[in-house]
């Protein structure tokens, strides 16, 4: 039995541009449901796989940081922001590993992001180094997995929280999370026509937008 240890974290990696409840609830749900203390915001420096993000990784770290300064059970760490060349997962992980060799590490994805999760580096050293929390999304059915993806599923599915907690990495698990149809395309949209998207996201992170102008102009 792997004991439970407070390096333990739920892990959620994003561009966060912004930051909001789709993404904030998702990752509390997820820590509640696996009793986990901590959860650990990875603000992406360079994105591996898409364009340049709207705001600077900065503007990116410190909103993640506004979300969350109120929730002790929160960080945000700037390890990929400080690091030059695109975020890749696998890099920051092996860190986290080294920094916490026994801790169980549970890396939420959402289901949209997982149905691709091949084609990111090294996705099978991955697995190796956390398990993965798949959760789902409004607005994006399970389509068919590719062949890879399907394989490694059905290595390491696991169905039930007790199961995953006896190890510190190796499994998948599904777990369904209050469907927010919140994204930050939806917010960026919105401040760019000068309507507000107020209550999609913590007032202190839309107060820190409006001071310093972002995303007015798409
Ligand atoms: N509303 C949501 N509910 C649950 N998970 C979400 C939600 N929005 C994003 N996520 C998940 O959070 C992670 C980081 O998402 P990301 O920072 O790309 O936000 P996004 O809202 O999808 O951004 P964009 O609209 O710019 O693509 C991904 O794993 C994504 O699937
Ligand atoms: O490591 C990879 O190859 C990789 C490829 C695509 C996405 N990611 C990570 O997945 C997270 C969500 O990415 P995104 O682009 O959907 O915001 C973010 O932490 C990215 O660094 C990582």
């Amino acid at each position: 039995m792997h004991d439970s240890s407070n390096d333990d974290l739920v892990i959620l990696g994003g561009t966060f541009d912004p930051i909001h409840y789709g993404h904030l609830r998702a990752v509390e749900e997820v820590r509640q449901a696996l009793a986990i203390a901590q959860v650990m915001l990875i603000p992406a420096g360079h994105p591996p796989h898409r364009q340049s993000p709207w705001a600077d990784a900065h503007h990116r770290l410190v909103m993640a940081r506004i979300a969350v300064a109120h929730h002790p059970r929160f960080s945000v760490t700037s390890l990929e922001v400080e690091r030059a060349g695109p975020s890749y997962t696998v890099d920051t992980l092996n860190i986290l590993r080294q920094q916490r060799p026994q801790a169980i590490l549970a890396m939420v994805i959402g289901m949209d992001a997982f149905l691709r999760f091949d084609t990111w580096r090294d996705w099978q050293h991955i697995l190796e180094l956390t398990h993965l929390i798949v959760t789902g999304r409004p607005g994006w059915p399970a389509a068919e997995l590719p062949e890879a993806l399907r394989q490694a599923l059905y290595q390491r599915r696991c169905e039930d929280v007790g199961t995953l907690r006896r190890a510190p990495a190796g499994h998948i698990l599904f777990h369904t999370v209050t469907a927010l149809e919140i994204s930050a395309t939806s917010i960026r949209s919105l401040l760019a026509s000068r309507q507000s998207p107020r209550f999609l996201l913590p007032d202190e992170v839309l107060d820190y937008i409006e001071a310093e102008r972002l995303y007015q102009n798409p």
